[in-house]
């Protein structure tokens, strides 16, 4: 039945005077005209169209081509003699000719742009049978051939300082070298940085399970990130964009830690300590490389702990400027043991910072004071400077607006 119309008589005309019965709903005062930049957006706030675009898509061509490289090179060059010799030729190889393949790529497509890379051409120079076998290798992936002397010289575009004016590339060809040699995880790193900030990563991790509860199944993950708009991973096989997020559990103990295999590059025994007094009760992961940054940035873990093992060691940008930007744009927190940001902006090392502490945001405090205490490192109170300085404030806001922005298509 169609609803009852009501009758003239029945029809009340609203008067706000003559009772107090009708409800009165006062008008919303006028809205505050929303300040925007004329394409729509908040002031402040990056564009929504894809950010860094070009670079991305050439670092993910360099990336994948020099993991591509390092791949054959393993297949035909690592064999239980070089193992059981602790030949590291074949690391070489592959270090030289990642070197070549990416700095080739990126010189074409920015040639104003420096870069920062792992290696240099000098102990080429004095083996020439090691660099012919560098530059049969690099053709076999390269469209066009290159000449043993442009090779050379690509590989020592790498030698730029740093610093904290303009833009730079910096590059890891192999980074964990061991990892590689022993068949583990090593990674192809690349990072933009642009005024002493981290605003593209690129990591390829060749033997990293797309799925790590199957290490049986499909290897080869891509982790990618521009600051503001998120974390990304995809498999090498696929070009779909997965967005990454950190774990969201709230206390240390509900998640596993990752540190390197290697104990001579991060004390072993101090992050035990530290698991013990977070009460973790599982092993922690042992992985080489930035993979580990990887983990983390897909929830696989929930901290990445580097602690020195030596006072004098310096780290290298190019070991974290990648990794450090996927943790964050996945939603977690970068620091150092002090719990100062990681400084990009002081040339080839991180000489500001001590190791690193990497977690998903709601454990970061917690472990960093267990990091403090364990190592015997000043709380904020005692050396009388405040934890959260500009930069990070800086870094947190990106990541909100990563977490705003939708996917970013490749
Ligand atoms: N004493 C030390 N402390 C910390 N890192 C070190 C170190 N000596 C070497 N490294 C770095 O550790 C990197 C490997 O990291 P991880 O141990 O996480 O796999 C190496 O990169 P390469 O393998 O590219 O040389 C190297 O730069
Ligand atoms: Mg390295």
């Amino acid at each position: 039945m169609p609803p009852r119309r009501a009758r003239p008589s029945e029809t009340k005309y609203y008067d706000p005077s003559d009772s107090e019965d009708i409800p009165f709903a006062p008008p919303p005062p006028p809205k505050k005209p929303r300040k925007v930049n004329p394409d729509g957006r908040k002031p402040g706030r990056r564009p929504k169209v894809p950010y860094l675009d070009a670079e991305m898509k050439v670092a993910i061509k360099a990336v994948l081509k020099a993991s591509e490289l390092c791949q054959s090179v393993f297949k035909a060059l690592v064999t239980e003699e070089t193992l059981t010799k602790k030949d590291k030729s074949p690391v070489t190889v592959a270090d030289f000719g990642a070197q070549a393949i990416v700095n080739a790529l990126l010189s074409s497509s920015f040639p104003e742009d420096p870069i920062v890379g792992e290696e240099d051409s000098k102990d080429l120079h004095a083996d020439h049978s090691m660099r012919d076998r560098v530059l049969e290798l690099v053709n076999s992936v390269q469209e066009s051939p290159m000449t043993a002397d442009q090779m050379t010289k690509f590989i020592d575009l790498g030698n730029y300082a740093g610093g904290a004016e303009g833009r730079f590339w910096t590059l890891d060809p192999i980074d964990g070298t061991k990892g590689f040699l022993r068949g583990e995880q090593f990674a192809v790193c690349l990072a933009l940085v642009n005024n002493g900030k981290v605003e593209l990563g690129v990591i390829g991790c060749p033997n990293l399970p797309v799925d790590l509860s199957k290490p049986e199944g499909e290897r080869g993950c891509l982790f990618i990130a521009t600051r503001g708009y998120g974390a990304f991973t995809r498999s090498f096989a696929s070009e779909t964009l997965t967005k990454i997020k950190t774990t969201n559990v709230k206390n240390a103990n509900e998640t596993v830690f990752c540190e390197s295999v290697e104990a001579g590059h991060t004390s072993q025994s101090e992050s035990a300590q530290i698991a013990q007094m977070l009460h973790i009760s599982g092993d922690s992961v042992r992985m080489d490389s930035q993979c580990k940054y990887g983990v983390v940035a897909r929830g696989d873990a929930g901290i990445y702990l580097r602690l020195p093992v030596s006072d004098t060691y310096e780290e290298k940008i190019w070991d974290h400027a990648g990794g450090m930007l996927i943790v964050q744009e996945a939603g977690g927190i970068v620091t150092d043991i002090d719990g100062k940001p990681l400084d990009f902006s002081v040339g080839r090392t991180l000489k500001s910072n001590k190791g690193v502490v990497a977690t998903s945001k709601a454990i970061h405090e917690e472990v960093l004071n267990a990091v403090r205490t364990v190592l015997k490192r000043p709380f904020p109170s005692e050396s009388g400077g405040s934890e959260e300085d500009e930069d990070e404030a800086e870094d947190a806001e990106d990541a909100e607006e990563a977490e705003e922005s939708g996917s970013q298509s490749v």
